[in-house]
C-alpha cells in the first residue's frame, strides 16, 4: 500500500459556460509539472479529452499522455474521489498528489465546496487547495449581469482567470478587472490567452500548504486588499460612514451588487469558544448567505495563528500554523457574502466578544 504521508491538494476549476476552462485544461496537461494530477470532469461537461487519450482506460479511469489520470463524473463525487484514493492506495493507478475538479459551467460552486470540506473521510486525507475562477474577457460583464452563478463562481475564487485577452482590449476590459477585484479583492487576477499558463501560477492558492508552510495562507488572506478602506475609515478625522452597499453602481440588475467581500480585523488576542459561538451563530442564521470565509487567528494561550476555513454552512477544521508569516499579529477574517451587511458582523462580532467580560 502505498500512503501518503501528508494531505492531497484538491482544486476546483469553475467558470461560466464557454468561459474557457476546457480551453485550460487541455493545454495544462500538456505540461510536465500536471503528471501527478487527477482530473475529474463533471458528466455534463462536454470535454473531448479523447484526443489526448494514449494508454487504455480502466472502466472511467483514463492515463493521459502527460501521465495525469482523468475521469468523469457519474454519481456522486465524494464516491468517485474515494474511489480513486483506494485504487491509488492499492497503487492501481499512478500516486497522484492533486485533484483538480471541473465543475460544469452553471454550477454553483459553493455546495461542491461543501461536500468536500464536510466529507469526514475526504477532510482527513485532502486539503482544498483552492478555487481557481475563468472569466471570459469578452462575455463576462454580459455574463457577471445576467446570471447569478457566475457572480458566485468570481467570488469564491482564489484564483481568477481572465480569459480570451487576446481577443479583448480597451474600456470593457478595464472595467470588468475592476468589477471583479470589487467583487474578490482577495483573488490575484491573471489575464490568459488561450488556455497559455504554467501549473505553479494557479495551485498551490494555499488553505494550508505544508511544504510552504505559512506563507501561502498570507497570500490567500491578502488581507491588505482591504487595508485601504479600512485606514481610510479611522484615519481621515471625520469617520465617516461607509455604505457598503456600494452606492456606485448604475445598473439596478447587477447581481455582484448584493455580494461584498470585507476584512475583519482585531488586535487583541481572541477567545476561541466566544469565537466559536460567534460563528456559530453566524453559520446558523446566514450560513447559506456567507460564500466564503477566511481568517488567520491570534487565540489566546496559542503563539502559533490559526486559520480558519468556512463555505456557507460548513468549517474546515482548524489548522494551526507552524509561526506567523509576519511581525503581524492581529487575527483577520475575510468573508464574501451575500445580502449580509459589514455592520452586522462588527456589531455581532463585539458583542460575542464582549460577552464575558462583565464576569472576570
Ligand atoms: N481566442 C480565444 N478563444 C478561446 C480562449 N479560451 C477559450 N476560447 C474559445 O472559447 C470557446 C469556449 O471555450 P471552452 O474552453 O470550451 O469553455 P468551457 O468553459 O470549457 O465551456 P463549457 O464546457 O461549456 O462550460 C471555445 O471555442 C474556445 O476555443 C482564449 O483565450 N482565446
Amino acid at each position: 500500500m502505498d500512503i501518503p504521508d501528508e494531505p492531497l491538494a484538491i482544486s476546483v476549476l469553475t467558470g461560466f459556460l464557454g468561459s474557457g476552462k476546457t480551453t485550460l485544461l487541455k493545454e495544462l496537461l500538456q505540461h510536465p509539472d500536471m503528471d501527478e494530477t487527477a482530473v475529474i470532469v463533471n458528466e455534463f461537461g462536454e470535454i473531448g479529452l479523447d484526443h489526448l487519450l494514449v494508454e487504455s482506460s480502466t472502466e472511467d479511469i483514463i492515463l493521459m499522455n502527460s501521465g495525469c489520470l482523468c475521469c468523469t463524473v457519474r454519481g456522486d463525487l465524494v464516491e468517485t474521489i474515494r474511489k480513486l484514493y483506494k485504487q491509488r492506495l492499492m497503487q492501481e493507478i499512478p500516486a497522484f498528489k492533486r485533484i483538480v475538479i471541473e465543475t460544469t459551467g452553471l454550477a454553483d460552486p459553493a455546495p461542491i465546496l461543501q461536500t468536500l470540506m464536510a466529507d469526514p473521510f475526504l477532510s482527513d486525507r485532502f486539503r482544498l487547495d483552492g478555487v481557481i475562477s475563468t472569466v471570459d474577457a469578452i462575455n463576462g460583464t454580459e455574463t457577471l449581469n445576467n446570471h447569478q452563478e457566475s457572480i458566485k463562481q468570481a467570488a469564491v475564487a482564489d484564483r481568477l482567470l481572465l480569459t480570451k485577452t487576446d481577443l479583448s482590449e480597451g474600456d470593457d476590459f478595464s472595467n470588468l478587472l475592476a468589477r471583479l477585484k470589487e467583487l474578490n479583492p482577495t483573488a490575484s487576477i491573471l489575464k490568459v490567452a488561450k488556455g497559455q499558463i504554467g501549473p505553479a501560477q494557479l495551485f498551490n492558492a494555499g488553505l494550508y500548504n505544508p511544504e510552504t508552510k505559512s506563507l501561502d495562507v498570507q497570500n490567500w488572506l491578502k488581507a491588505e486588499a482591504f487595508e485601504d478602506s479600512h485606514q481610510h475609515e479611522h484615519d481621515d478625522g471625520h469617520h465617516h460612514h461607509h455604505d457598503h452597499g456600494h452606492d456606485h453602481s448604475h445598473d439596478p440588475n447587477r447581481h455582484d451588487d448584493k455580494v461584498h467581500a470585507f476584512c475583519l480585523t482585531h488586535d487583541k488576542p481572541l477567545d476561541w469558544d466566544q469565537l466559536n459561538s460567534w460563528v456559530d451563530m453566524l453559520i446558523t442564521l446566514y450560513g447559506s448567505n456567507l460564500l466564503r470565509i477566511k481568517g488567520m487567528l491570534n487565540i489566546e494561550g496559542d503563539q502559533n495563528p490559526i486559520v480558519i476555513h468556512g463555505v456557507q454552512h460548513v468549517f474546515h477544521p482548524p489548522v494551526m500554523l507552524e509561526g506567523w508569516p509576519d511581525d503581524d499579529r492581529r487575527s483577520k477574517i475575510v468573508f464574501i457574502v451575500k445580502d449580509l451587511k459589514q455592520e452586522m458582523f462588527e456589531d455581532t462580532f463585539k458583542a460575542f466578544m464582549e460577552q464575558n467580560e462583565d464576569l472576570v
